[in-house]
Order: C-alpha cells, then structure tokens, then sequence
C-alpha cells in the first residue's frame, strides 16, 4: 500500500517536471522557462578557501531535468561547486540558491531540509566498509527518520522492500545482506548510487563518481546514473575527468579553470579548441 502510494506520488512528479521540461537549445534562458524550474542558482558566487580564491564570480543556472556536465583541469573548482551547491561549503560573496533555498539567508532547518532533497554522490565510495549494505542504502533515509527510527535501523533494517527495490535497479538486487566492504568498487558505488536513490531526491550531484573505477565499470555507472535522471526528469550534474565521457553523455558542458567558468554550452556547440584551450598548461613567460 505504502509502495504504491509512494509510485503514485513518484508518477506525479515525474509528469510534473515532464511538463515543465523543455527542449532547450542552450543554457542561456529559453521562451518558456519558468523560475519554478530552477534547480540551482548562482549568481556572482566567489569562495574563498585559506589564500585560494577556488571559484570566483561564477553564474549559473541548472534547471529540472537538465543533465549537466562539469570539466576542467585539477584545481578548476569543480569539487568546491559540488559543495557549494549542497550547502557544504558556503559562498564568501555572491548567492547560491538550490531548490529555491538561499543558503546564505536560510534557517538551519530550511538548508538541512533541503539538503535532503539532494543526492550526493563522491568519488570515494563513501559507504560504511563494515555495515551490511542495506544499511548504508538505508543511510539515504537517516536525515528525514527521527532519530529512534534511526538507531533501530542499525538493529533491525526498516523498509527493507524499499532498500531491495532500489538494489535491484541499480543492478544488486542479490547483495542486500553482504558486507559492503567486501564488495567490488563498481558495486560499491551502486550502493551509494541506491543510497541516493531511496532518499528520492529533487537532484543528483555526482563528483568525480566514476574516477575510482575502471572505464567499463565507469561507462556502466555513468550510464545508471543518466538513466535514473533521465526516468525522473531529475537535475543530474557531475564533475568528470573524462572529457569524451562528459562530451559523448551530457547535452550540456560547463568548462570551470581557475575558478571561473570558461564556457557553458551545449555540447554540439562545443568545439574542439574550447576544450583543448581548457586543459592547455600555461608557459611561463619567456619559456618560448
Ligand atoms: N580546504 C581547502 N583549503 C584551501 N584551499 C583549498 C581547499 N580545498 C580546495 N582548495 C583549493 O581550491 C582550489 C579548487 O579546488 P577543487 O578541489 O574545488 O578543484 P577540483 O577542480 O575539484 O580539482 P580536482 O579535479 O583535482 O579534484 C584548488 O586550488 C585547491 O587547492
């Protein structure tokens, strides 16, 4: 009764963020649009970290459905945005606004509700080597149980059919009770991609999710991952170092370098030397 009521309210909100999903030609803003569609804002953002300025004057806008891609070279700034777009890291000037909650301005208990609407997934597996994996999935769910429902957990899984559902369309539906830790790495992030999964989220920020594994496993992942965006109509944006991953997946390309946004387009507008220039290492002067 509970799962089909949850379907029903999945089908709506499926259809909801269908309707508003348009084709889009670019990231510039298109008739149609809606504010009710954003996802993420920023506006004039600059953070500072110790002496580094890691993002400065970035200005973005990801909307409902949109599957966005973030490269640049290490350092660029791509893990900061990640975490600035979660409410991890604050911004030093400008506005960050997800789900509609300007975390600069916001309660604690306004941005701690919204970081429940988002999943985050890193490159390091970040699951619990010694639970058994369906209580790490079921860790997508301790921020939004009372904190008894949350330690009993530990005792006795809760919504175990939930937890197995969302195993099984990450391809694990056999590993329920197995030990994460002993768990190959790609399975490992499908614990983490179906710890994501049950939290049922607005938006998915993925950073560097398939860098640990190997390119087949990566491809695999990276593929579940669109998917579930795609099924969902969910935002999805992740940081790769693969260039011709970013470019072959994602319709969308934000280039970051020196904490600056370098270009934003789709990636059919995206031509070859943007990219290159992207990576290019700087001479110093007089080294010609
Ligand atoms: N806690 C910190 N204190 C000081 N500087 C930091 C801190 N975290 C990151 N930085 C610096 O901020 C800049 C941006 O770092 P960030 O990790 O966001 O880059 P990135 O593009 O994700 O890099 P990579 O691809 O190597 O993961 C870098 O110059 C980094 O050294």
């Amino acid at each position: 009764m509970i799962a089909m009521a949850r379907d029903a309210e999945q089908a709506r909100r499926r259809d909801r963020r269908a309707e508003r999903a348009t084709e889009r030609a670019g990231p510039e803003p298109q008739a149609g649009d809606r504010d009710d569609d954003i996802v993420f804002e920023l506006r004039e953002v600059s953070v500072r970290l110790g002496q580094v300025e890691a993002l400065s004057g970035v200005d973005l806008v990801v909307r409902s459905g949109e599957r966005v891609a973030i490269i640049g070279p290490s350092g660029a700034g791509k893990t900061t945005l990640i975490s600035l777009l979660n409410g991890t890291t604050a911004a030093t000037r400008g506005e960050v606004r997800a789900l509609g909650c300007p975390y600069g301005r916001a309660s604690a208990r306004h941005i701690r509700a919204t970081q429940r609407r988002i999943g985050t997934i890193h490159q390091r597996f970040d699951v619990v080597a010694q639970l058994r994996t369906v209580h790490n999935v079921n860790a997508g769910r301790l921020g939004a149980w009372p904190f008894w429902k949350a330690a009993l957990s530990l005792l006795l899984p809760r919504d175990v059919p939930r937890v197995r559902e969302a195993l099984a369309q990450v391809g694990i539906r056999d590993k329920l009770h197995e030990r994460t830790g002993d768990l190959s790495g790609g399975e490992q992030q499908r614990v983490a991609i179906a710890r994501v999964l049950v939290q049922q989220p607005e938006a998915i920020l993925a950073d560097e999710p398939v860098a640990s594994l190997d390119p087949t496993r990566g491809l695999e992942i990276m593929k579940l991952l669109l998917d579930i965006s795609a099924e969902s109509e969910t935002a999805l944006l992740a940081s790769l170092h693969d260039v011709d991953m970013a470019l072959d997946k994602f319709e969308r390309v934000v280039g970051l370098r020196d904490g600056r946004i370098v270009f934003d387009k789709r990636r059919e507008n995206l031509h070859d030397d943007e990219v290159r220039a992207l990576y290019a290492i700087e001479q110093p002067p007089g080294s010609a």
